[in-house]
């Protein structure tokens, strides 16, 4: 067995020449790495005949930090783990593995670079029919399928132990749940903004709100999460979606995927404001945004009950009644984890392009409070929303 080494550019060349079979032996094969996440390397491999793959690779550390920051590689088993079982269920929404090699953190991967990653297309003003009902249906059979509504109470356990990921759940621990709302280095916002975070670190009911949060996604072990559903980890087309990068997958609260889906919507809404985009077409991106976030809500519930009604084996969680008793929990955690998401992301560590791009810092502040007050009010009312008719009012009167 090889031991682990990072590559460059010709190692992964090579490694896919000599250690698969997907180009012909003779193909003249080039090599980049373009990798533009926070964490890893990702390389593409392709021939004169425009046949690509993607090979992903672990390094021992945070891309973003450098080597100060180490990381494990068992993330990569993780990530192609998650991709092969949510693939199994929901094929059509999930990126393809061709390729594993656990030992030296790497993935092959379908090419996707005929389609575009989310954030940078709903940055530039472009729509996508398809999205909310996609990823509605990828949450909801991934996360229903994985649930103890479906697997034996032995095939859950044993699926928890093999998704137990405690490395990548401490960075979403800290980054969602604490950094935000205490002193942190790792905070990031600019001095305008300061007394807006004071106010947020010195709300004691809020801190509460959030404490239920993070007692429910460290506790919760409800179904496989993707455990990263931002735009960035979105590849669409006009008819097509489908979701890479699951490395923070873990068992944990199904309302925790939906609710950052629908937080990196609301932040492009929020960024909209300060575009330089015309206001009848920043209505329009408005409105699909708000109808694309309703949409997804509707269609995960009512997808989700279905299979509840006609595939739960579990004797006790058929009763009538449980399933939408259960769901109407997961749409309020959702709501709740959202607004954490909007929190994290304007003064966290890790930002979103949607603001950052915003380049008058006087309109990136604007952007910045809106983001912060709309995340504490969903962290803060949520809870108290019976239906998910409550929950879309409630957002509908925090965006007024
Ligand atoms: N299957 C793929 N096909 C094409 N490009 C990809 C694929 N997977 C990743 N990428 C590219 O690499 C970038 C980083 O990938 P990502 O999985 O998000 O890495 P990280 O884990 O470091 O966040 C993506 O934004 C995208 O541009
Ligand atoms: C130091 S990890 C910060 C942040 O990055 C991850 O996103 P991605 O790897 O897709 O860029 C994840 O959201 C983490 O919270």
């Amino acid at each position: 067995m090889v031991d682990y080494i990072a590559f460059d550019s010709t190692q992964a060349l090579e490694y896919v020449k000599n250690q698969t079979n997907f180009f012909a032996p003779d193909a003249e094969l080039t090599c980049y790495e373009f990798g533009d996440g926070n964490l890893n390397l990702v390389f593409r491999i392709h021939d004169q005949q425009q046949h690509s793959v993607i090979l992903k690779q672990a390094l021992p550390y945070a891309r973003c930090v450098g080597e100060s920051w180490p990381l494990t590689l068992d993330r990569a088993r993780i990530e192609a783990s998650v991709l092969i079982r949510h693939g199994e269920v929901c094929a059509q929404t999930t990126v393809k593995v061709l390729h594993r090699n656990d030992t030296l953190a790497i993935t092959v991967l379908e090419d996707l670079g005929h389609m575009h990653i989310l954030r940078g297309q709903l940055c530039q003003g472009h729509t996508y029919p398809n999205l909310a009902i996609d990823v509605a249906d990828y949450l909801a059979k991934t996360s229903f399928y994985h649930s103890d509504f479906y697997l034996s109470p032995a095939q859950k356990k044993a699926l928890v132990k093999e998704f137990t990921n405690p490395e990548l759940c401490a960075i979403t621990e800290d980054l969602f749940f604490d950094d935000p709302y205490h002193r942190s280095e790792r905070n990031n916002y600019p001095n305008e903004l300061q007394p807006h975070v004071t106010a947020l670190q010195n709300n004691s009911n809020l801190k509460l709100a959030v404490a239920e949060l993070k007692a429910k996604f460290l506790s919760s072990p409800q179904s496989l999460l993707h455990g990263d559903v931002h735009t960035g980890s979105i590849f669409v087309d006009q008819t097509n979606t489908k979701l890479i990068d699951p490395e923070f997958g873990f068992f944990g609260p199904i309302g925790f995927d939906l609710g950052s889906f629908i937080g990196n919507l609301l932040l492009n809404y929020c960024a909209q404001h300060k575009r330089a985009v015309e206001l009848p077409k920043r209505r329009d991106l408005h409105a699909y945004l708000l109808n694309s976030i309703q949409t997804c809500v509707a269609q995960f519930e009512k997808t989700w009950l279905q299979l509840a009604k006609t595939q739960t084996r579990d004797l006790a969680l058929q009763a009538p009644g449980y399933a939408e008793r259960f769901i109407n929990q997961v749409l309020r955690d959702a709501y709740g984890f959202c607004g954490t998401e909007l929190i994290r992301r304007t003064i966290g560590l890790a930002h979103v392009a949607d603001i950052d791009g915003i380049e008058n810092l006087r309109a990136r502040v604007e952007v910045q409070q809106q983001t912060l007050l709309l995340g504490e009010q969903l962290i803060l009312q949520a809870p108290q929303c019976d239906t998910k008719e409550d929950l879309s009012q409630l957002l509908l009167s925090l965006l007024l």
